[in-house]
């Protein structure tokens, strides 16, 4: 399990988060929902060791993590897919791939890529920055199934794509999770999120407004009160 426990944390004398405590079982999806500003990136960077929190603490798989650095998580198998996709423009997109790679086999990460993602093998020689808004979103994912993490945070990564590429992205996260990959989603397509997820948590204003599962949501409410248009 992923669990924060108790999580406060912000940017210097901002508070952002207040108490916020987010189990993630392996093998689990769990949708992280809420309004703009709510603290969801704040929460993901709190789990992937981007940022410390104040108090409260951070376990991997029973171990104490708290305060970690980014890498010592990557290493343990917690994989952060940032928003705005977090490529590098100038670097082709066979490079990309080694990079998320991270020392091992490069010919066996693309290969995994892929398979994953058909339209990359296409691309290998292609500078990434060349690549449209759907392919670098793919390429930015294809980090996920490149290094087997057991954990995989995702930050809005259907942001501004077209309907058509944003499914095949979902049936992407769908095979992710039935191979065992625990996904934390946080998401603008929030019914796409929730057929996915086996656990729902609400942020509102840093604080968690609600944990539980899917089916407990009143879904007509949540998408009035918290979500704007897209569902
Ligand atoms: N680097 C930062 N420095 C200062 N304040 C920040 C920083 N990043 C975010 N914040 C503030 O923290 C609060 C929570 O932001 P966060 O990005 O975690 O929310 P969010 O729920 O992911 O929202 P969105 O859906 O808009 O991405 C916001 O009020 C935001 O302005």
């Amino acid at each position: 399990m992923l669990r924060l426990h108790d999580i406060t944390a912000g940017y210097g004398d901002t508070t952002v988060l207040r108490d916020v405590s987010l189990p993630v079982p392996r093998r689990s999806v769990v949708a992280l929902l809420g309004a703009n500003g709510a603290g969801k990136t704040t929460t993901l960077r709190v789990a992937s060791g981007l940022l410390a929190p104040g108090s409260g603490t951070l376990h991997l798989d029973g171990t104490d993590l708290t305060g970690r650095r980014p890498h010592v998580l990557a290493r343990r198998g917690v994989c952060h897919v940032p928003e705005g996709r977090g490529i590098f423009p100038n670097l082709s997109v066979r490079d990309n791939i080694a990079v998320h790679a991270a020392g091992a086999d490069t010919g066996e990460a693309v290969d995994r890529a892929v398979s994953a993602f058909p339209v990359l093998g296409e691309k290998l020689g292609q500078q990434a920055g060349a690549l449209s808004g759907g392919q670098q979103q793919m390429l930015a994912l294809s980090r996920a199934y490149v290094t087997e993490p057991s954990y995989v945070l995702l930050d809005e990564v259907s942001m501004g794509l077209a309907p058509v590429v944003v499914d095949e992205i979902f049936e992407f996260l769908g095979r992710l999770a039935e191979q065992g990959c625990a996904l934390v989603l946080v998401e603008q397509y929030v019914a796409k999120a929730l057929e996915l997820a086996d656990y729902v948590f609400l942020l509102a204003r840093g604080r968690l407004e609600f944990a539980g599962e899917p089916g407990e949501l009143d879904a007509a409410q949540l998408m009035e009160k918290y979500m704007g248009t897209h569902t």
